[in-house]
């Protein structure tokens, strides 16, 4: 399987603290790679960094063979690497399908400066149709997206992303604040994307994690310790003793 991103001795500190120390990672094309740790173990931090909104002190990272370390987060995005849009850039106001569009509308950038309004509308809503189908939220497109419920609103968040045609998706807890039953409908979704983009998901849901992953890196102090199957993870000694305390139950 080729690698689509490496990430090689990546440093990023805050004072004394290095939120990421020396951290190795690569992410195979296709597969969906988990990524945990205790809290305050980097990350967040780390994809803030694959993301290009956090600089690194130290390290590079490499896309498709290429250093994209200064890159900025829009050179990234238009190279492919997509990051959850917050809820916060959601507008509330706005329909679900209209925040499809506009992400749209941010991939496709200028180009539609000279294009006639129904061209323009067609040319962002088929694509914005497309993505909300990806994430089985179609019914909801004419909805207030500030109507919408929490899961759905993450739902469209991920449509967004997804509306910006990304190869490599990075996703930093999806499954925070869900209910059982929001969770279980992300981890069908994720389940159904997974393939078709390289996904980095950082999640506590260990349940979720070891059940959509490919491979799972572990991450202590900034450092992977790790990097395996589930299987091979959850049998890990160092990961155990590390992370775990030893504490066979916690998987
Ligand atoms: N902007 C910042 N300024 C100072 N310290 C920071 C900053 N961002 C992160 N840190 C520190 O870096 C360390 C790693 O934080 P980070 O949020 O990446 O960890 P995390 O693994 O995502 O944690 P959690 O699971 O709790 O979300 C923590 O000790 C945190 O306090």
């Amino acid at each position: 399987m080729t690698e689509i991103m490496q990430v090689q001795n990546l440093v990023k500190r805050y004072g004394a603290l290095a939120a990421t120390n020396d951290l190795n990672m690569t992410l195979r094309a296709g597969e969906l790679h988990g990524v945990i740790g205790p809290n305050g173990a980097g990350k967040t931090t780390f994809i803030h960094q694959l993301a290009g909104e956090v600089m690194p002190d130290q390290g590079r990272i490499f896309l498709d063979g290429i250093d994209i370390t200064g890159s900025s987060v829009d050179e990234r995005a238009l190279n492919g690497i997509g990051r959850s849009y917050q809820i916060t850039s959601v507008f509330k106001d706005f329909s679900v399908l209209e925040n499809v569009m506009l992400a749209v509308q941010a991939r496709q950038g200028s180009s539609f400066r000279f294009w006639s309004t129904a061209s323009r509308d067609k040319r962002l809503s088929e694509p914005a149709h497309e993505a909300l189908c990806q994430v089985q939220l179609s019914h909801a497109a004419q909805r207030r997206a500030g109507a919408l419920g929490y899961g759905e609103m993450r739902q469209l968040e991920i449509a967004m992303t997804l509306a910006m045609q990304p190869r490599v998706l990075l996703l930093d807890e999806p499954m925070a604040g869900m209910s059982q039953q929001e969770s279980a409908r992300l981890v069908d979704l994720l389940h159904r994307l997974k393939g078709q983009y390289s996904i980095v998901l950082v999640e506590h849901d260990m349940d979720a994690v070891f059940a959509l992953a490919d491979r799972i890196t572990v991450l202590l102090y900034g450092t992977a310790i790790a990097c395996d199957t589930p299987q091979a993870i959850q049998t890990n000694q160092e990961v155990k003793s590390a992370y775990l305390g030893d504490d066979d139950d916690e998987f």
